[in-house]
C-alpha cells in the first residue's frame, strides 16, 4: 500500500484536496476526525483534557468545549503541549488501527491528511510527502474569512505551527495553491493522471 502523507498549514487548503481524491474514491485518513473521535464523551482523552484543563473545558453537556480549548492552546506554548501529550497517543493509535484496516482490504493508496504530519514526524512512514503551500498573507486572508477570525487569532493559529516554508524542504510534491480554485482543480487533474492513476494500475 502505498502511502501519501498530505500536510500544509491551517487554511492551506488540505481538506480542498482531500476532497478532490475522495471523490475519486481514494481510501484516506483525515487526523482532524481522529482527533475529534479521541475526545467523544466517555473516552481517556477527553479524562485526559479535563484532567489538566479543568471541568470548564467542558460544555454543560459533557462534550468538549472546542472554541474555549483552542483560545486557551493557541496563545500559549506550554499549555499546547500540554494538550498534544493528553491526546497525542490515542491519535496515533487510532491512526494505526486504520492504516492496518486498510492494508487488510489490500488499498492500493492510503492518503493521510495530517496537519502536523512534519511537526509529529509522521513523515517518516510515508512513501511521498505531498505539501499544499500558500504564502502567509493568502493563509491569513482564508483563515480569518472561513473562520471568522480577528488577524491575531488567526496569526496565534498560524504562529503554532511550523513555517510552512520550512516545511517545504521535507515534501516530495508541493501543491501550490495561492491561485483560484479552477487553477488548484487543474493541477490535481496532472497529479490525478500523472501520479495516481499509475499507482492504481499496479497489479496488487
Ligand atoms: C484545540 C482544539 C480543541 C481546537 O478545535 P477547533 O475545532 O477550533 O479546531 P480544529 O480541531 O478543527 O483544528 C483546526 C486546525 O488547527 C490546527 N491545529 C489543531 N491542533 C493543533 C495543535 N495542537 N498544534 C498546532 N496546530 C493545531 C490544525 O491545522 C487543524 O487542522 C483542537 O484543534 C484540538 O483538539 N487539537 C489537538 C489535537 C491535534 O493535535 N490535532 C491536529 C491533528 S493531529
Ligand atoms: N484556491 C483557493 N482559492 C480560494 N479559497 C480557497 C482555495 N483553496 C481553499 N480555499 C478556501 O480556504 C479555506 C481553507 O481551505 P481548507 O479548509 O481546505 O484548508 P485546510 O488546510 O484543510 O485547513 P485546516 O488545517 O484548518 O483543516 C476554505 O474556506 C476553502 O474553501
Amino acid at each position: 500500500m502505498f502511502k501519501i502523507g498530505l500536510t500544509g498549514g491551517i487554511a492551506s487548503g488540505k481538506s480542498t484536496v482531500l476532497t478532490y481524491f475522495k471523490d475519486k474514491g481514494i481510501p484516506y485518513i483525515d487526523a482532524d476526525i481522529v482527533a475529534r473521535e479521541v475526545v467523544e464523551p466517555g473516552t481517556e482523552g477527553l479524562e485526559a483534557i479535563v484532567d489538566a484543563f479543568g471541568s470548564n473545558v467542558l460544555h454543560d453537556d459533557g462534550t468538549l468545549n472546542r472554541e474555549a480549548l483552542g483560545a486557551i492552546v493557541f496563545h500559549n506554548e506550554e499549555k499546547r503541549r500540554q494538550l498534544n501529550d493528553c491526546l497525542k497517543e490515542h491519535i496515533r493509535n487510532r491512526i494505526m488501527e486504520l492504516t492496518a484496516h486498510y492494508e487488510s482490504n489490500r488499498a492500493a493508496v492510503l492518503i493521510y491528511d495530517i496537519p502536523l504530519l512534519i511537526e509529529g514526524e509522521w513523515y517518516t512512514m510515508m512513501d511521498e510527502v505531498w505539501l499544499v503551500y500558500v504564502n502567509e498573507l493568502t493563509q491569513i486572508e482564508r483563515l480569518m474569512s472561513r473562520n471568522g477570525f480577528s488577524k491575531e487569532d488567526a496569526m496565534a493559529r498560524i504562529k503554532s505551527q511550523m513555517r510552512l516554508d520550512d516545511k517545504r524542504s521535507y515534501a516530495d510534491l508541493i501543491i501550490d495553491n495561492n491561485g483560484t480554485p479552477q487553477a488548484l482543480t487543474a493541477k490535481l487533474d496532472t497529479i490525478w493522471s500523472d501520479r495516481l492513476e499509475p499507482l492504481l494500475q499496479k497489479p496488487q
